[in-house]
């Protein structure tokens, strides 16, 4: 990319657009474009087609999605499947019907079989069946990513799929149902301590394990992999290290200072046991994740008090 290329973070409110716009600020990029969901509903096909017919974007970072936790993804199945077909339809088509250089897409590790052994490497796509809870969601990424590869397979577009792990940081979305584990268990720590309360509700068994990486690392390997990596396969994002649920909870009640007890409900799902990431051909390519959990969950931590 050029300094001066145009380029679309399509989502820059979110926690990764946010962090992909900052990245590309600090890297001095001068040709930033932008536009919120209602400037531009993404889901509109004569609106993407007339933005992209007048702004004709060099770079495409298609960071808008509809996003959520566990029991959102199992609750919205509909809008999930729908909204995330609809704007990776209409991004992915206009870029290409409108010269688009280069796009990256991001998927998600849910795109993986439930029992796929673990690591997860990039090539077990496809190989089983999906987690039940974000079936749809994934069914939807699965698509953005085939839809990339035949977009380059016919069309010789450089449209490209990332895969990051599970997400936390800046700009966090902190909804009490909707949100995943990490901003759900600060903000739960948080308003514990602040109650005075004894307990702490954590959703499923504690067993499950995940990977966290916080959002800047991801905006800064996605800026590495728009500028060194172009091949017609996915490459998964993540640290390459895992935890459960309950140590995950640990760690964030340390973070917060709360000093009462967790309890487990199991009456929530778990979802999938494990979706630790296989790193090795990000690491190949050069990229690895500066910042460590415990250093993260502080930085999240105060980014949620200084907006709460
Ligand atoms: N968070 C995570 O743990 C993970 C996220 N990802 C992926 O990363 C990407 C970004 O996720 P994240 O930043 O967490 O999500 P957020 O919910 O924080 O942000 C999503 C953004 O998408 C925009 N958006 C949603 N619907 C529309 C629409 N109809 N039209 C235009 N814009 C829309 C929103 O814009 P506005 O604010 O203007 O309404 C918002 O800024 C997604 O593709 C997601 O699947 C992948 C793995 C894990
Ligand atoms: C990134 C990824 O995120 C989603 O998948 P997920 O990893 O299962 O999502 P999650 O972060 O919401 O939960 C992780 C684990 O944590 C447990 N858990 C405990 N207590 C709370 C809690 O309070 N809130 C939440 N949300 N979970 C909790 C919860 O029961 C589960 O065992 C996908 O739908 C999809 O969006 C996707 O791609």
């Amino acid at each position: 990319m050029e300094k001066s290329s145009k380029i679309f973070v399509a989502g820059h409110r979110g926690m990764v657009g946010s962090a992909i716009y900052r990245k590309l600020q600090k890297e001095g990029y001068q040709n930033i474009i932008t536009r919120t969901s209602k400037e531009l509903d993404l889901r509109n096909q004569q609106a993407v087609a007339d933005f992209f017919a007048q702004e004709k974007p060099d770079y495409v970072f298609l960071a808008a999605a509809k996003v959520g936790g566990i029991v959102a993804n199992n609750t919205y199945r509909a809008d999930f499947l729908y909204e995330n077909l609809a704007i990776q339809n209409n991004v992915i088509h206009q870029s290409y019907l409108n010269g688009v250089t280069k796009l990256m897409f991001l998927g998600s590790s849910c795109i993986y079989p439930k029992m796929a052994p673990q690591p997860l490497k990039e090539d077990y796509l496809l190989t089983g069946t999906l987690e039940p809870t974000n079936e749809p969601y994934a069914i939807a990424k699965i698509a953005g990513i085939k839809m990339c590869d035949a977009y380059r397979d016919q069309h010789g577009c450089n449209f490209i799929s990332v895969m990051p792990t599970n997400l936390y940081g800046l700009n966090d979305n902190y909804h009490p149902e909707n949100s995943h584990v990490l901003p759900a268990l600060i903000r739960k720590f948080d308003e514990a301590k602040n109650n005075g309360s004894k307990e702490v509700v954590i959703w499923g068994t504690g067993s499950p394990m995940r990977e966290f990486l916080f959002a800047d690392d991801l905006a800064d390997a996605c800026y590495y992999l728009m500028e060194n990596y172009s091949e017609p396969t996915l490459i998964n994002i993540g640290t390459g290290e895992d935890l459960t649920i309950k140590d995950l909870a640990l760690a964030v009640k340390e973070t917060v200072g709360f000093e009462g007890e967790l309890v487990f409900d199991t009456s929530k799902p778990d979802g999938t046991p494990r979706k630790l990431m296989d790193v090795s051909k990000l690491h190949k390519l050069g990229w690895k994740h500066q910042i460590e959990l415990r250093e993260g969950l502080k930085l999240a931590y105060q980014d949620y008090l200084s907006k709460k």
